[in-house]
């Protein structure tokens, strides 16, 4: 996949204090275009656990082999959110905004998709800044990611990205903390999980190396290969990538109530409440409320969330 990757930012250090924040939200969408082929859809699959199992377990074959071919492979639903990762600005984007990029964490995602993912496309992405909040201890900064076919105009999907940038809030005045969103609050706020039983409950291993293969899905961000950075980010290893947690728990969706249909999949949104070590063992339970799903993963071995969130379903799956 061409112009993914995480923006390499230089190092700072992190006592710097972020200068004061004078950026106005935009109106003008940054354009960029990418590729994605068969075997970044293939590549990604593995990376968030399927045929990690069983390598010849047909539902989950099909998302990176084909008998007639690579283009028949299918889709997971949340390849869309590699679509935004691009989308960080580097500084330039933000005058400004400063913040050290070892404190930067995912805090949410939220994905819109409109139309199937075909397994080899020429993308075309409008990338709009949606949100600002200062947290004081942190600022909060949204970013919105369109992507359409380059030729045809078709909009398969929109990212909205929610990153945490940790020590850079503090920018506006305390008694009235600056918050500016493009869009309605509940549309990505935190969800209640139910109190009832689970409708289902999937458990998966994550491998010590999943962040290492993850990353070739094009997230470089150092804090998931790299021991020194994560030290330096507060971590006492790297830790693993907030997408390939979600690509984890969609998946454990789509197997339990899609039937194995990604394309049943219209919404997703997930919000990461604490990271997760590469190995550790991730359970998702599923709460059915209509058409939608609500989710939560916690990691076994420490008994504690990681994540929570919704997807909304277009319809259910014959299978259930
Ligand atoms: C464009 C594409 C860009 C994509 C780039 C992605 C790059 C990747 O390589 C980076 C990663 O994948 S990092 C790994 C995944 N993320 C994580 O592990 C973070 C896990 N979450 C945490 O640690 C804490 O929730 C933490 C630290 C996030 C917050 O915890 P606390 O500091 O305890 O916060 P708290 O005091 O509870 O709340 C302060 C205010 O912030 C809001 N908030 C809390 N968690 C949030 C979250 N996850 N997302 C968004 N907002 C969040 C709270 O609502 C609160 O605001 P308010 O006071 O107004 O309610």
């Amino acid at each position: 996949m061409v112009n993914h990757g995480y923006l390499p930012i230089p190092a700072q250090n992190s006592q710097q204090k972020p200068r004061a924040l004078i950026w106005r939200p935009s109106s003008i969408p940054l354009v960029s275009n990418l590729t994605n082929s068969p075997r970044d859809v293939a590549l990604y699959a593995l990376g968030i656990g399927a045929c990690a199992r069983d390598a010849v377990d047909v539902d989950q074959l099909k998302y990176v082999y084909h008998e007639k071919g690579q283009n028949f492979i299918q889709v997971l639903p949340t390849f869309s959110a590699l679509f935004s990762l691009g989308s960080l600005p580097g500084g330039a984007g933000l005058p400004g905004l400063q913040y050290d990029p070892r404190l930067l964490l995912h805090g949410q995602q939220y994905i819109e998709l409109y139309k199937p993912l075909p397994s080899s496309a020429v993308l075309k992405n409008t990338v709009t800044l949606a949100g600002l909040h200062d947290k004081g201890k942190a600022a909060i900064l949204e970013i919105e990611t369109k992507s359409y076919d380059k030729d045809s105009g078709v909009l398969y999907c929109m990212n909205r990205s929610t990153v945490f940038l940790r020590g850079a809030g503090g920018f506006s005045k305390s008694s009235q903390l600056y918050s500016y969103s493009t869009y309605p609050k509940d549309q990505v706020a935190s969800v209640t999980t139910p109190k009832g039983q689970p409708f289902a409950v999937y458990e998966d291993c994550t491998q010590p190396s999943q962040a290492l293969l993850y990353r070739l899905s094009g997230d470089y961000n150092p804090l998931h290969s790299d021991p020194m950075f994560a030290k330096a980010a507060g971590f006492t290893r790297p830790i693993l990538h907030g997408l390939c947690t979600l690509g984890f728990a969609v998946r454990a969706i789509v197997k339990c109530i899609c039937g194995e249909d990604p394309n049943l999949v219209k919404c997703v949104s997930g919000r990461f409440l604490l990271h997760v070590y590469p190995g550790e063992t991730l359970l998702t339970e599923m709460w059915l409320e209509g058409l939608r799903v609500i989710f939560q993963t916690k990691v076994k071995e420490r008994s504690r969330a990681v994540l929570s969130g919704y997807v909304d379903l277009h319809g259910l799956s014959s299978r259930l």
